[in-house]
């Protein structure tokens, strides 16, 4: 019988070792590997069940004894993989010049070891630049940078940067906000570009005017006790968005209550909250039932839209979709419906949960500085129809109004934290400083608010640094709470419409504060960093203010 060893003194373990070695450095340091972990997974246990298996045909070795042995060939394998990514890690990577913690250096595990009980990766974010500065090696291939500066070369319409591996988590599945393929994306924008014409938004406002009156009627209904605020502003979001998308809301502002579909994007979201790096999301997407609940809620939004371009759902009046549908006509492609589903997903992910968690934060705000609410009185009333009700166009350029959603992005933007750019190869430069090429960074905006660098008095809630008090922004490139550039947020002027006219409409009917026992910190201290903002109870009171009626023209 043929005999095969690996004790001590054979070349078995130095060479498993040097093959592993190899791999790292002939293969898994090049290219991008994280669509590929099922399918290395596969490969690796074929590998070990078919060199066991020749070692029981031809070396006419024990089953058990050839398992051991493969065993043995496979841990060394991975001790000499593993020993090299460290090694290369620590010592050899482009970003070791930076500074960051050292568990860091090794692995982008680190970072979510660090936030996934709390989910509060903004937290962390500003932690980590008060202790390394505005250079931070958050992973292995990661790095945060804040400054102001950064903003452009990153984003901006002449970067060179592109999405980054987080956007292939949903893969194959594309929407225009997932796409990688720059082309690709180029011509979805020029697609949804129309859906937010002028005169698109003009078509919408009706919609949104009559959620506004509805969200009014069922603040109003609490007559001026307690409500979480959060809530109701989640509910109006998802409407508005659903009506937008599907041309049928949720049906969650009439009946008060959480749609389920609703109810399980909201724990499938939650998943981001442990920003793990994007092959370890991909294989647990892949574990069957694990991610159970943002499959449903994607096959519901599959749904809603199947029923739209059958015509089931037609409604009177322009939508987003609309627009979408129109471009691949009555006989859309295998490729059109894949897109069109991602993109009608993409409507309520990126329309709702964003404006939902802003109107949150303003009201926060708000109430913790009232003198701001009789500043918006004293700047809307001569802006408001007959009637009491606001006209968008009438109130758009107001100072005040724009100033209090600008400033409240700066501090509370959506997302905080992570918008992950990959470098193009020959890199970048951030005001003198090289960051290589092909690698991953972020300038959280949540951080980069509260640099000195870009603000006078940081962390202070002062509106009028956005008109009459200029010079308290130093430098203004840092902000864009909607992104910038090619990739930025097509949704701006509609988000927007929205929260003027939600803020406009909400401070003229109520007197808006905290109930006794409450300071807003319940809320501040507790929402979670999970992409968007996963929202905590914010219990206000909205006072109806004597003299005016809720929805005096309806
Ligand atoms: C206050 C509300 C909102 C904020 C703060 C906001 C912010 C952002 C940001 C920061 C991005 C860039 C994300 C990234 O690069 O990964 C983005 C992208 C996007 N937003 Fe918004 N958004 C808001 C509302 C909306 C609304 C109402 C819509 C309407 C559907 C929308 C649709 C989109 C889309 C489609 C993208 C992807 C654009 C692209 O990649 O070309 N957003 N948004």
């Amino acid at each position: 019988m043929n005999s095969i060893s690996i004790a001590p003194g054979t070349a078995w373990p130095f060479a498993a070792i040097g093959a592993g070695v190899g791999l790292h450095l002939g293969f898994f340091i090049r290219g991008e590997h994280h669509m590929n972990g099922v399918k290395y997974m596969q490969i690796a246990t074929l590998a070990f069940c078919g060199f066991a298996a020749a070692l029981t045909r031809f070396y006419g070795v024990t089953l058990p004894s050839a398992l051991l042995t493969t065993s043995s060939i496979s841990g060394y394998m991975l001790l000499g993989t593993l020993s090299s990514t460290l090694a290369y890690r620590l010592l050899f990577h482009p970003l070791r010049r930076f500074p960051g913690p050292f568990g860091a250096q090794i692995t982008s595990l680190w970072f979510s070891n660090h936030v996934y009980r709390n989910a509060d990766a903004h937290k962390k974010s500003l932690e980590l630049y008060k202790k390394y500065g505005t250079f931070v090696r958050v992973g292995s291939n990661d790095l945060m940078i804040v400054h102001p500066l950064a903003v452009p070369v990153v984003h901006g319409l002449q970067s060179k940067c592109r999405k980054a591996s987080w956007y292939d988590e949903d893969w194959p599945r594309a929407s225009i906000h997932t796409s990688r393929d720059h082309q690709f994306h180029h011509s979805r924008r020029r697609v949804w570009s129309q859906a937010f014409s002028d005169k698109a938004l003009r078509g919408y406002e009706n919609r949104i005017v009559s959620y506004n009156r509805a969200l009014i009627d069922r603040l109003y209904e609490y007559g001026g006790q307690p409500v979480n605020a959060a809530k109701w502003f989640n509910y109006y979001s998802f409407d508005v968005m659903g009506d937008l998308a599907f041309g049928r809301d949720f049906d969650m502002l009439s009946s008060g209550q959480q749609h389920w579909a609703v109810g399980l994007l909201e724990e499938a979201m939650s998943i981001q909250g442990l920003k793990l790096p994007t092959w370890i999301f991909r294989m647990l997407v892949a574990v069957p039932g694990l991610t159970e609940k943002y499959w449903r809620f994607i096959h519901y939004c599959d749904e809603q839209l199947d029923l739209k371009i059958k015509g089931e759902k037609e409604s009177e009046n322009p939508d987003l979709m609309s627009t979408l549908l129109e471009d691949v006509g009555s006989q859309p492609s295998k490729q059109d419906m894949l897109t069109l589903r991602s993109d009608s997903r993409t409507i309520i992910v990126a329309g709702s949960d964003t404006t939902a968690a802003t109107l949150s934060h303003i009201f926060w705000q708000l109430a913790s500085h009232p003198e701001h609410i009789d500043l918006l009185r004293k700047e809307l009333a001569p802006l408001a129809s007959e009637d009491g009700t606001f006209e968008h166009q009438k109130i758009q350029h107001a100072d005040h109004l724009n100033a209090i959603i600008n400033e409240t992005l700066r501090l509370n933007p959506v997302p905080p934290t992570a918008i992950v750019r990959k470098t193009p190869p020959e890199g970048i430069f951030v005001d003198g400083t090289f960051i290589p090429g092909n690698m991953h960074v972020w300038t959280p905006q949540y951080v980069i608010g509260r640099s000195e660098i870009a603000y006078e008095r940081p962390y202070e809630f002062i509106p009028e640094r956005w008109y009459s008090k200029p010079g308290m922004i130093k430098e203004k490139a840092g902000y864009a709470p909607f992104s910038t550039g090619p990739y930025g947020c097509i949704g701006r002027p509609l988000a927007l419409m929205q929260l003027r006219l939600v803020i406009a409409d909400c401070i003229t009917k109520f007197d808006i504060g905290y109930p006794k026992g409450h300071d807003g910190s319940g809320f501040i201290d507790n929402v979670k960093d999970r992409f968007t903002w996963g929202l905590a109870e914010l219990i206000l009171c909205f006072r109806p203010r004597s003299g005016v009626e809720a929805n005096e023209s309806g």
